[in-house]
């Protein structure tokens, strides 16, 4: 280990007894000069970053330096903010994803979104997870999807048997993984993760961490998380960012550097990227 790994000994970064094999990035997305403004703000500035296929990509940093934003523009969800936008370039499999001909709804159907504090409808189970479906078209019983779902988000267990029941019966960690059931429903290619464990405890967060390496087998998960450990705990490439004052004192969001998970969390090339792991920052 180096010898900034040597100076951080709570960030464990699996070893080689679990060898993840991703030299080749097969891209999901293609960042190129990203800016995005909240009115005149340019709230984050020139970002350019690649998002592999069915890996788990972290994006660390201290507060207000854009990684939200960053994460709800690969689904567009900064469309609905008013005054928002985007200049730049990102592609979703080679395809420019705010081209004209681009459906956001379909979009936010492929590219799921999971957010900080679980946000079930005040429905059934079931009806949280048959509800996309039906929105999409879908008729009928629907009981196999609500199982499959359920199942991919290891909480069929603990609910087959009160799928009548309100999900906001549910606790905490429970609502998180019916949210992340919910956006399997509509059987997307991505999901985005913004801060999805910082409303739960370690033992809910354990289960989401485990979920999420189930769900990268068949997933391109994306995941926004102040949690620097959990950040080297499960995801295979790590984008760190930071807020930077620019000639005219106005602060920028930037990305600083993006590097496999080990070796950010090891061997950054950045010093700015050191200074934030071993909390000399932010
Ligand atoms: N809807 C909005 N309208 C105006 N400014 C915004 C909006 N959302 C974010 N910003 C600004 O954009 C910058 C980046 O915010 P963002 O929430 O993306 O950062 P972040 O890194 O996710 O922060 P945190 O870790 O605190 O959640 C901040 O200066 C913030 O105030």
């Amino acid at each position: 280990m180096s010898e900034i790994g040597t100076s951080m000994p709570n960030i464990t970064v699996r070893g080689p007894e679990a060898p993840r094999n991703i030299e080749a990035l097969d891209p999901v997305f293609s960042v190129e000069s990203l800016s995005v403004f909240y009115g005149a703000y340019e709230a984050v500035r020139g970002v350019d970053l690649t998002i592999g296929n069915r890996e788990i990509t972290a994006m660390i940093g201290p507060s207000g330096c854009g990684k939200s934003t960053v994460l709800r523009c690969f689904n567009r969800m900064n469309d609905l903010i008013p005054g928002a936008r985007a200049a730049g370039k990102i592609t979703y499999h080679g395809e420019d994803l705010y081209g004209d001909h681009v459906d956001p709804i379909e979009v936010r159907r492929r590219i799921g979104m999971v957010f900080q504090k679980p946000n079930p409808f005040p429905k059934s189970i079931y009806d949280n997870i048959a509800y996309g479906p039906r929105v999409n078209g879908k008729k009928g019983k629907m009981d196999d999807l609500v199982e499959d779902a359920l199942t991919k988000a290891a909480l069929w267990d603990e609910v087959k048997d009160k799928l009548k029941q309100n999900a906001l019966s549910l606790s905490g960690g429970q609502q998180q993984r019916l949210c992340i059931a919910r956006a399997i429903a509509v059987t997307p290619d991505v999901i985005l993760m913004d801060e999805p464990c910082s409303a739960l405890d370690p033992i809910a967060t354990t289960k989401i961490e485990d979920l999420m390496q189930e769900l990268k087998r068949d997933y391109t998960i994306v995941i926004v998380t102040h949690n620097m450990q959990q950040a080297a705990r499960v995801s295979d490439r790590t984008a760190f960012f930071t807020a930077e004052l620019d000639e005219q004192g106005e602060r920028h969001g930037r990305l600083v550097e993006f590097d496999e998970t080990s070796r950010i969390f090891t061997n950054p090339s950045d010093k700015r990227t050191e200074d934030y792991i071993t909390g000399r920052f932010g």
